[in-house]
């Protein structure tokens, strides 16, 4: 059964089409476990409502989320849908983080075939500009950031080795002996796709087939969509590295999106003690993300909080399965 829309009035005003012609777009994340994360979500749907989102954020969580996480996130205004996890083949491979091996079941949201355009953000990401115009990008590719490789955490990797990385592939030659340069490499933290059940079934057969690799569905799904991967300005999914390994490529006053993925970034654990977690730049997007966790104001009110929702549109969220679309005010 399609799950409950939960109407999202953009301050715009709102049109109404008949469902048949909705543009259905909705942002989506994953959830696993019934740890902390679960901060990094409620977070970023406080985030999207602050920049005035058109679209609902859904949830895909794992089996093992609690009821209690749920309805924090169903209270935060969030569509929880529950996935079944997906585990690769049977291997010895090293994954970068031991815990990476849950992330292959962020796959599933391909089945989510009742939209037709999704922004895929990891829950330790947060949007601090809106990003909706990111839906208009033209369909059949596949719209991601590219990442870098200067981490420790790349260590194992030739490129690391040699010493050299996509963002600055003039400072050290990618070289010859070791063949073409590696193809362009996205960051799976945030993505816009389209959901697809032909893509879904083919995307689970080649998992099943497909040697796991240290960066898990990462590297699985650059290897996948490597023909139409599309590369979008770092500004939508700042990997924090980037402050201190290739700082000329960052304008941190242009960024709009910031994924904490550098060890001892997650704010709701951060403690500072790592390396690169005093620099000033980091302690302001932590105190950032938290000025947006802790602000009351930013909590979803449901319907009967939109105040200036007109009595019409609340009329019509009262029969459910309405989606709200932007559209210029009359005025
Ligand atoms: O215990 C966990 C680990 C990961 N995740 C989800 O999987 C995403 C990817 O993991 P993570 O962001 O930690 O990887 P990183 O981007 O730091 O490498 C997270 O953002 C969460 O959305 C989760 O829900 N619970
Ligand atoms: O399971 C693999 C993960 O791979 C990615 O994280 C990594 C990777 O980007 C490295 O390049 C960085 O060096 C590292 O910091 C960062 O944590 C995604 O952000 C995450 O969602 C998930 O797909
Ligand atoms: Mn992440």
């Amino acid at each position: 059964m399609a799950p409950e829309l939960v109407p999202t009035l953009a301050k715009s005003g709102a049109a109404f089409t008949k469902p048949a012609t909705l543009a259905r777009r909705a942002y989506v994340t994953f959830l696993a476990g019934n740890g902390d994360y679960v901060k990094g979500v409620v977070g970023l749907a406080k985030g999207l409502r602050k920049v005035k989102t058109a679209y609902p954020l859904v949830v895909a969580v794992l089996p093992d989320v609690p009821q209690e996480h749920r309805n924090i996130l169903e209270s935060q205004g969030c569509i929880v849908r529950e996935i079944e996890p997906v585990y690769p083949p049977e291997n010895q491979t090293q994954f970068a983080m031991a815990y990476y091996v849950i992330n292959y079941s962020k796959l599933r949201i391909w089945e989510f075939v009742e939209y037709s355009k999704m922004i895929y953000l990891d829950g330790d990401i947060q949007v601090y500009e809106n990003i909706d115009h990111l839906f208009d990008l033209p369909d059949g590719n596949f719209y991601a950031v590219m990442d870098c490789f200067c981490e420790k955490t790349w260590s194992h990797t030739p490129q690391y080795k040699v010493g050299y990385c996509q963002q600055c592939p003039e400072k050290v030659q990618w070289p010859t002996k070791l063949g073409p340069p590696p193809s362009l490499y996205f960051n799976a933290g945030m993505f816009v796709f389209e959901p697809s059940l032909d893509t879904y079934h083919d995307l689970l057969k080649t998992v099943q087939v497909t040697t796991p690799t240290s960066f898990a569905e990462q590297d699985f799904l650059n290897m996948y969509f490597k023909d139409i991967y599309k590369p979008i300005p770092l500004a939508y999914n700042l990997v924090l590295a980037m402050l201190w390994r290739h700082p000329e490529n960052v304008k941190l006053d242009q960024v709009k999106v910031v994924h904490y993925c550098a060890a001892g970034s997650k704010p709701w654990r951060y403690t500072g003690k790592e390396e690169n977690m005093q620099r000033e730049d980091i302690k302001m997007l932590v105190k950032k993300w938290w000025d947006i966790y802790n602000d009351s104001s930013l909590d979803y009110k449901g319907l009967s909080g939109s105040e200036d929702m007109e009595p019409f549109v609340q009329a019509l969220s009262e029969v459910g399965h309405v989606q709200y679309v932007t559209a210029p005010s009359a005025a």
